[in-house]
């Protein structure tokens, strides 16, 4: 049975659980499940700190997690990123007092409080930059200058509402983009192969569309760069020898200027519709 740690709360955890249930698995019914297995899918589900899981994953207990990057990279685990997720985003950035710093070269000597120690370690080792003491805090890490025991923070930046909420602003460059991935090891990643497949499936299915059209055939080369497909578009012959139909995959946030384009180069019958699943 395949083991998989998928967040228990925070940022990730929705998400997550939404993705999983599209990719055709039974979740926990109740979120304050610890486990949950799916019998038919022959999977175990542990529901875990976001924080946890590349340690766990690392120590090959579980097979493949979802996390966030920055967290696995903060937990010098021994798994690594198997697939990308496409949600939470986020980046790492420093901040302070308005106009207080403008270069991280200058927290040489100075208190940084930040949640993920081994990350900024790791980034100010690198930089060559020595002697800044690391404050670690469990979260709202926004709030350890003003109350003074920090000169300057190293947080997840998203919107950057939190940080203008709390009279800050970012400096220097950005320490890490972070995104939700899948993680594994290398002694499971063949095991996590269907998972894998079916996540990917969803992402795809989730930004791509499927698109039918009819196109007089001195059309089809020109209609066919737009909609070039993934392998190759599905061509069918049509009762009346001068028009073809066309089948393709197009990306979803551009199928109404594909549609715009094909009628104007003389297609008609243009349906776009959505994909259930995919594996591609
Ligand atoms: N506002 C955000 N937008 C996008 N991603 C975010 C945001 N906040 C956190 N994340 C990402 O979500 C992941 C988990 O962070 P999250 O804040 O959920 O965990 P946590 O701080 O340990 O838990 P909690 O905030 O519930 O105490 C990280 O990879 C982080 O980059
Ligand atoms: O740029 P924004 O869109 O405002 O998002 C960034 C905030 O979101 C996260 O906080 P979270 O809600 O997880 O609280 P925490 O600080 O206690 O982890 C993160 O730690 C930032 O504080
Ligand atoms: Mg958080």
């Amino acid at each position: 049975m395949l083991r998989i740690a998928v967040p228990n709360k925070g940022m990730l955890s929705e998400t997550a659980a939404a993705m999983l249930r599209e990719a055709g698995y039974r979740g926990r019914r109740d979120n304050r499940e610890l486990s949950a297995i799916d019998p038919v899918n022959d999977v175990e589900f542990f529901y875990l700190r976001p924080r946890d899981i590349a340690t766990y994953v690392g120590q090959g207990v579980l097979d493949a997690g979802i996390t966030g990057r920055d967290l696995l990279l903060d937990a010098r685990s021994e798994a690594h990123e198997v697939l990308e997720l496409g949600f939470g985003d986020s980046t790492f950035r420093f901040a302070s007092e308005p106009g207080r710093f403008t270069d991280p070269r200058e927290l040489a000597g100075k208190r940084v409080a930040t949640s993920f120690i081994g990350l900024l370690e790791r980034w100010f080792e690198r930089e060559g930059i020595e002697n800044v003491t690391l404050v670690k805090l469990d979260g709202a890490v926004e709030s350890a200058i003003r109350l003074g025991v920090a000169d300057a923070i190293a947080d997840v930046v998203s919107t950057g509402g939190t940080l203008r909420k709390a009279g800050l602003e970012i400096f220097g460059p950005v320490i890490l983009e972070s995104t939700a991935v899948l993680v594994s090891t290398p002694e499971k990643e063949a095991a996590a192969q269907t998972l894998m497949r079916r996540l990917d499936g969803v992402m795809v299915a989730r930004r791509y569309a499927m698109i039918d059209y009819d196109a007089p055939t001195d059309i089809l080369d020109a209609a066919v760069a737009i909609t070039p497909g993934f392998q190759s578009p599905t061509i069918s012959p049509m009762r009346d020898s001068e028009w073809v139909a066309v089948r393709s995959m197009i990306p979803l946030n551009e199928a109404n200027q594909i549609m715009d384009q094909l009628h104007e180069l003389g297609a008609r019958a243009i349906l776009v519709t959505a994909i259930q699943a995919v594996r591609m």
